[in-house]
């Protein structure tokens, strides 16, 4: 079971290179050839920024040198300065032109998959992680994937250039001396930077993580709104959100200490790397009486590296930043994803017959608790096979095994005789239609959430399916039928309703496997017998697993187990279960009947109502 991502230092190595696999497959489909041009624009303006001093020094040098001052004298020196300049500016814009298409492009493909890889990781990551604090972590990750990009190509590349094209400039004009002295000037003030952007690297990580814990309970709180409110819990809720951005602000102080403390580091070795260039130029004026324009050389490589070697600071600092935004999405795209090991899809289509699925000696365990132990069942196609037993005997975790939402820790599971991870988990998932007693909808219309299954489901099925759901009705008095919003999380519709959505959409993906979860559990007894009637048409044509408390409902199934703390104690149909006199027969005595609801395999009078 992975840990919770908020808290698990994930092997630096693992995310980085995750990160950077996830980044090449986003830089392919149009990014990558923007990025290149927006470099090969970057380096010409560079280039250009860093040769315009050495038109100035021959234009100065021309000037002082005693000849008269004439038009043709001076147009060369003019034109290359005011060249140099113009060329600077107009790469300033075009490269950021080529820039940002590249960025927006690879940005969208990069979120694109890190939601899709979100989306594919197993239902147990998802059961040990906030939503809220996925989503906060993958809007980092977007986030911080475009101030590394932004520094790297805009910040950094320029100013190397131009340092570069100083230092080989400098060194031809005034001797190696001055070229080192102005790299070694550069390599401390590197170094330093790489220490504050350290520091402020780990203070960020930890604000990302309380950002996290935030987003996490403002998604909490508003999912359960209604709870909170019955419970008049809003003052305590609002309380428990204070404090953990009181945490928040805690990180914020600490990185902005962090940030001073590197900031006014970075100032400290800037001047001294000014005052050493600008001794030793003076020095090297008086020594060796350098022209005119070389002074000015120097001068204007002075002025014109100090803001871009100030940016570069910026840059380095929140490259820190950006790592560490990077580094929980880092951890994520690590996770393995769903297991995809089939191959049969292709290979053979399924068929449009009721399905068979068989259990052998299946058991599972979460960690440190075993759940199920041994289990072994076979529905025969079109069969119906009821699971009953007390809370927490392992009934949905059963169900989860079929679905290959767990994998069992032994024995097997096959479909038609195929081991289930000989099948892709969309191959098999096509085949199962599930229908659960928490039915959360998508804030859509009816018909979208119902088209589910199928992206291009064809109006007329996605009504077929309303109809055989028993929605009719409710579709009849609604203004917008099925075209109708249900409101956050299907709110706007009762219980009973949302279930028959929910029908609906099974019924459209047209099973061979249906799989009922406790699905009229929370409903009236009226509503109940409403939604049994369209469970049992949807059960047509089908093999059936009920998971159940009522045994009213599964009286008619082919088989019925009764599970106990992971254990099938008992099985066979309703009638010798009651002569044994056992674990189902008390359960039954036990329950009070206020209605009898239909049974599922009661459908040769159903059939005719369909
Ligand atoms: N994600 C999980 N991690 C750890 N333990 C879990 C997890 N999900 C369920 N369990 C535990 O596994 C056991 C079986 O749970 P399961 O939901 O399968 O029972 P059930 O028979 O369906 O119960 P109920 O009738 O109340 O729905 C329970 O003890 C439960 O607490």
């Amino acid at each position: 079971m992975p840990e919770d991502v908020r808290h698990r230092r994930s092997p630096r190595p693992a995310a980085a290179r995750a990160i950077g696999v996830q980044i090449a497959r986003a830089l392919r489909g149009g990014a990558r050839a923007w990025l290149v041009l927006a470099l090969v624009i970057v380096s010409l303006g560079g280039l250009a920024a860093g040769l315009a001093p050495l038109t100035l020094k021959i234009l100065v040098d021309r000037l002082s040198a005693g000849a008269t001052p004439s038009l043709a004298l001076l147009a060369p020196g003019v034109g290359a300065y005011v060249g140099a300049l113009l060329v600077q500016r107009l790469c300033e814009q075009i490269q950021s032109y080529a820039y940002f298409r590249g960025e927006q492009r690879l940005v969208r493909r990069f979120g694109a998959q890190t939601y899709a890889h979100i989306l594919a990781l197993p239902l147990p990551f998802h059961l040990d992680n906030k939503s809220g604090a996925l989503a906060q972590a993958l809007a980092d990750g977007v986030l911080g994937l475009r101030l590394l990009l932004t520094h790297a190509i805009l910040s950094i590349a320029p100013v190397l250039i131009q340092v570069v094209v100083a230092c080989v400039v400098l060194g031809a004009v005034l001797g190696p001396g001055m070229a080192l002295v102005l790299l070694v000037s550069l390599a401390s003030y590197a170094a330093v930077f790489a220490w504050s952007a350290f520091g402020v690297h780990g203070a960020v990580k930890g604000i990302s993580a309380a950002q996290g814990d935030v987003g996490g309970a403002t998604a909490d709180g508003l999912l359960n709104i209604e709870a909170i409110k019955a419970f008049t819990a809003e003052q305590r809720y609002a309380r428990r959100y204070d404090a953990l951005l009181e945490k928040t602000e805690a990180h914020w102080r600490r990185y902005l200490a962090r940030r001073l403390a590197g900031g006014l580091a970075v100032a400290g070795v800037f001047a001294l790397a000014m005052t050493a260039t600008h001794l030793l130029a003076s020095l090297q004026v008086l020594r060796a009486g350098l022209t005119l324009g070389a002074f000015v050389l120097i001068n204007t490589y002075l002025l014109q590296l100090i803001r871009p070697l100030e940016m570069l600071g910026f840059a380095v600092r929140d490259i820190g930043q950006a790592l560490a935004y990077l580094d929980r999405i880092g951890a994520i795209l690590t996770e393995p994803a769903e297991g995809e090991t089939g191959a049969r899809e292709s290979a053979l289509p399924a068929p449009s017959t009721p399905a068979e699925l068989v259990f052998d000696e299946v058991s599972f365990a979460y960690p440190g608790r075993q759940t199920l132990d041994a289990v072994s069942f076979r529905a025969a196609p079109g069969q119906t096979i009821g699971i009953v037993g007390p809370s927490g005997a392992g009934k949905s975790t059963l169900l989860r095994l079929a679905l290959r939402f767990l994998e069992p820790s032994a024995g097997q599971i096959r479909l038609d005789g195929a081991p289930l991870d000989d099948l892709s988990l969309a191959a098999l998932r096509r085949q199962i239609a599930l229908v659960s007693q928490d039915t959360i909808l998508f804030n859509d219309t009816i018909a979208a959430n119902i088209a589910l299954a199928a992206d291009d489901a064809d109006p007329k099925a996605i009504a077929e399916a309303a109809e055989a759901a028993r929605l009719a009705p409710l579709l009849a008095i609604l203004p917008d039928g099925l075209q109708t919003r249900v409101g956050e999380r299907g709110l706007k519709l009762s219980g009973g309703e949302k279930q028959r959505v929910s029908i609906a959409r099974a019924a459209l993906k047209k099973a061979r496997l249906v799989i009922f979860d406790e699905a009229t559990a929370a409903l009236d007894p009226g509503t109940e017998r409403a939604v049994w009637e369209a469970m049992a048409g949807l059960s047509q044509g089908a093999t059936t697993l009920v998971v159940t408390h009522r045994l009213a409902t599964v009286a008619g199934a082919d088989e019925i187990l009764v599970l106990e703390a992971g254990r099938v104690v008992e099985r066979g149909r309703h009638g010798a279960l009651l002569a044994m006199g056992g674990v189902y027969a008390r359960l039954w005595r036990a329950q009070a009947f206020s209605v009898a609801p239909v049974a599922l395999d009661d459908r040769a009078s159903l059939a005719s109502s369909l």
